[in-house]
């Protein structure tokens, strides 16, 4: 007993040692941000450090002379990644708290507090599959049409842009979807539907249909990805569905694989019957290998899509394998376009710079300024009434790119 006790004790002091060794890493961190200093080097032993001081590098012969890559200076979408990279590194070096997620109480928080929006998409998906089987083609796509809206609306939901603050799902979503169609700026729904109903219709035993989603927030976002991905089973339309999420704790709330996990065993738990039928389901997809989860290093580097092929090209390898690619969220949009201020005409296909592993498609609610693919003087319009239409997260894109 007393030796137990001397042993908790122990693991006490540890746990507080290095607390006080990871929250000097932050202020010291917190000071470099405020006081605009340089970038320096990663200089953990992580896998990613190597890639990161490279990429400084680069940033460093971009900047030509004018001066060290600072926090002020820099590129805002190189400078909020590495921001998150160093969080992860003050965690990750340091035992026994090297595991621990800063972001987790939030995330957690944002599912609970949406739950009476989940129950209500739970309790609509279950008594949609009841009857999937004799819905006939039109039925079929005005059901995924919604589930796709769900599943784009549901990306509002993300802490990184409320700084933290409630940013859950609480009115039913599937109420408002059609008072919400004209804030959807570029809507390729029916493309979407198209190629899924096609590659249905030409199927053959020996080739599957495979869809990816490259994932964004946890929270009641993921609950819609989750449905929407079973949707994509149920009808048929899909034989396979690959998730992919962040290796390290990333944008606050962006799911990471404990998050996966953790939703579908609270959905299980769950005190509500379709709820609970949902995680059963859901758990029954990832053991029978039809629902697939991945992490790649390469979704918390600092890099743009287009360097994808360069940098990751195991995982643009396996992207090739996916009949259609759906990205989540606004992140992901900078990483397509590569965070530039193009003009808003600019086709999308062009702002993609190259990366088309396979047929894509983004599904974003709009949090910061790129936007492509718009009709000449749509974005004009809007921002002569809105200015701050391309932050508010009140607009969103269903954007898709054919590929090659
Ligand atoms: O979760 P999402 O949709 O990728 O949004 C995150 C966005 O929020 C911010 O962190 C802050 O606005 C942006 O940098 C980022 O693009
Ligand atoms: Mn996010």
């Amino acid at each position: 007993m007393f030796k137990i006790g001397n042993f908790v004790l122990y693991l006490f002091q540890k746990g507080v040692e290095a607390e006080k060794r990871a929250i000097s890493f932050l202020s010291k961190l917190r000071n470099e941000l405020q006081t605009d200093k340089p970038v320096t080097p990663l200089e953990d032993e992580l896998p990613d450090a190597t890639l990161w001081n490279e990429y400084l590098d680069y940033q460093r012969n971009l900047s030509n002379g004018n001066g060290e890559p600072s926090w002020f200076q820099s590129p805002w979408l190189y400078i909020e990644c590495y921001m998150y990279r160093r969080i992860h590194a003050a965690l990750a070096q340091n035992p026994p708290i090297d595991n621990f997620d800063v972001f987790k109480e939030g995330k957690a928080q944002n599912f609970f507090e949406s739950q009476g929006a989940i129950i209500a998409l739970c309790t609509y998906f279950q008594e949609l599959l009841k009857n999937i089987k004799d819905l006939d083609e039109k039925q079929l796509q005005e059901e995924f049409f919604k589930l796709l809206q769900v599943s784009l609306w549901g990306n509002k939901c993300d802490l990184s842009f409320s700084a933290g603050e409630d940013s859950s799902q609480k009115s039913s979503p599937l109420q408002c979807l059609e008072d919400m169609v004209p804030f959807i700026l570029v809507n390729d729904m029916e493309k979407l539907w198209s190629l899924l109903i096609n590659a249905k219709n030409r199927k053959t035993d020996k080739c599957k249909v495979r869809v990816d989603i490259i994932l964004d927030n946890a929270g009641f976002e993921l609950v819609s990805d989750f449905v929407l991905a079973d949707f994509l089973l149920s009808s048929k339309l899909a034989d396979e569905v690959h998730f992919h999420g962040k290796s390290i704790p990333w944008y606050v709330s962006d799911t990471t694989k404990n998050d996966f996990n953790w939703t579908i065993k609270q959905l299980q738990a769950a005190n509500h019957m379709w709820m609970s039928r949902c995680g059963i389901n859901w758990e029954g997809n990832l053991k029978k290998g039809v629902w697939v989860y991945h992490d790649h290093m390469f979704w918390t580097l600092p890099h743009d899509f287009s360097s994808m092929a360069e940098v990751a090209p195991d995982l643009y390898a396996d992207l090739q394998k996916s009949n259609l690619l759906l990205f989540k969220g606004d992140l992901n949009y900078r990483k397509l376009t590569g965070d530039r201020k193009w003009e808003h005409t600019v086709p999308f296909h062009q702002a993609l710079n190259k990366f088309h592993p396979a047929p894509l498609c983004s599904l974003r609610t709009l949090k910061s300024d790129t936007q492509v693919g718009l009709k000449p003087g749509q974005g004009e319009e809007i921002q002569a009434s809105e200015p701050e239409w391309m932050i508010s997260g009140k607009y969103g894109v269903v954007q898709f790119d054919a590929a090659l």
